[in-house]
C-alpha cells in the first residue's frame, strides 16, 4: 500500500478549496475512523490528519441540517466520521472490502468512477449527545457491511429483532434533518448522505486524487 503523504494531503484539500467543517460549525464533532485503527479494515490510512473537509457549499448544507437538528434536539449534535476522502484512499478502502466485486459498489464505491466522497459531497455522519460526545444507537457501528445498516430493510430488521424501534427513531432523526437540508440518503448505509448526484458533482468539481 502506498503511503499517503497526509501533511501534504491537508494542504491539497485546503488548496483545492475545500473547508475544514469545525471551521465552519465548530459545534459538530469529527472523529475520522480513517485516521485510526477503528475501522473496517484496522489501517490507519489517513495518518496525521484529523480535521474532516469538504466543499465548501456542503458545509452550508450541513450547517443547514445542524441547524434543524437543534431546533427539534438541543440536545443533540452531529458526529461525523469522513468527508471528502481522496481517490487513491477510495481505492484502499475498495481492495481491503471482503464482499464479491458484485456486490461491493453498494458498500464502497467503485474507485474507477470515483465517489461522492472523492468530490467532497459526501458525508458519512452520526448523532451524538452535544453534552458527553457519545454516540447513540443506530443498531449497527459505522461501516458495519450488512443488512441490519440498511434504511431500505428497517422494516423487515425491526420485525426479525436484529434492530429495535428506539434505534430506527433515532436513524429517522439524523434522516429527518439532512435530508430537510437538502442531502439524499442511500439504501445500504444509515451514515451515508449525497449532497449531489454523480453527474451533478462531475460537472461542479474535481475529484481529489
Ligand atoms: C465506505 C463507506 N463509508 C462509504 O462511504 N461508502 C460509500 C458507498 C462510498 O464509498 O461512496
Ligand atoms: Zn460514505
Amino acid at each position: 500500500m502506498a503511503a499517503l503523504d497526509t501533511g501534504k494531503l491537508e494542504k491539497r484539500l485546503i488548496d483545492a478549496g475545500l473547508v475544514n467543517i469545525q471551521e465552519l460549525l465548530p459545534e459538530v464533532k469529527v472523529a475520522l475512523k480513517y485516521s485510526t485503527e477503528d475501522n473496517f479494515f484496522g489501517k490507519d490510512v489517513y495518518g496525521e490528519l484529523s480535521r474532516c473537509y469538504m466543499q465548501p457549499e456542503v458545509g452550508e448544507m450541513l450547517k443547514n441540517a445542524y441547524r434543524e437538528l437543534k431546533s427539534r434536539h438541543p440536545d443533540l449534535t452531529f458526529l461525523v466520521y469522513d468527508a471528502v476522502r481522496p481517490q487513491s484512499v477510495q481505492q484502499i478502502l475498495w481492495d481491503e472490502l471482503d464482499k464479491p466485486d458484485s456486490i461491493k459498489p453498494l458498500y464502497v464505491a467503485d474507485p474507477q468512477k470515483g465517489s461522492l466522497h472523492n468530490f467532497g459531497v459526501a458525508v458519512d455522519l452520526t448523532l451524538a449527545y452535544a453534552g458527553s460526545g457519545e454516540p447513540l444507537d443506530m443498531g449497527t457501528g459505522y461501516d458495519f457491511f450488512g443488512y441490519a445498516a440498511y434504511p431500505d430493510r428497517e422494516e423487515e430488521m425491526l420485525a426479525s429483532g436484529k434492530i429495535s424501534e428506539e434505534q430506527v427513531a433515532n436513524r429517522k432523526i439524523l434522516r429527518e434533518v439532512m435530508l430537510a437540508a437538502g442531502f439524499s440518503g442511500i439504501g445500504s448505509e444509515w451514515w451515508h448522505f449525497n449532497a449531489y448526484s454523480r453527474k451533478v458533482a462531475g460537472e461542479k468539481f474535481d475529484i481529489v486524487k
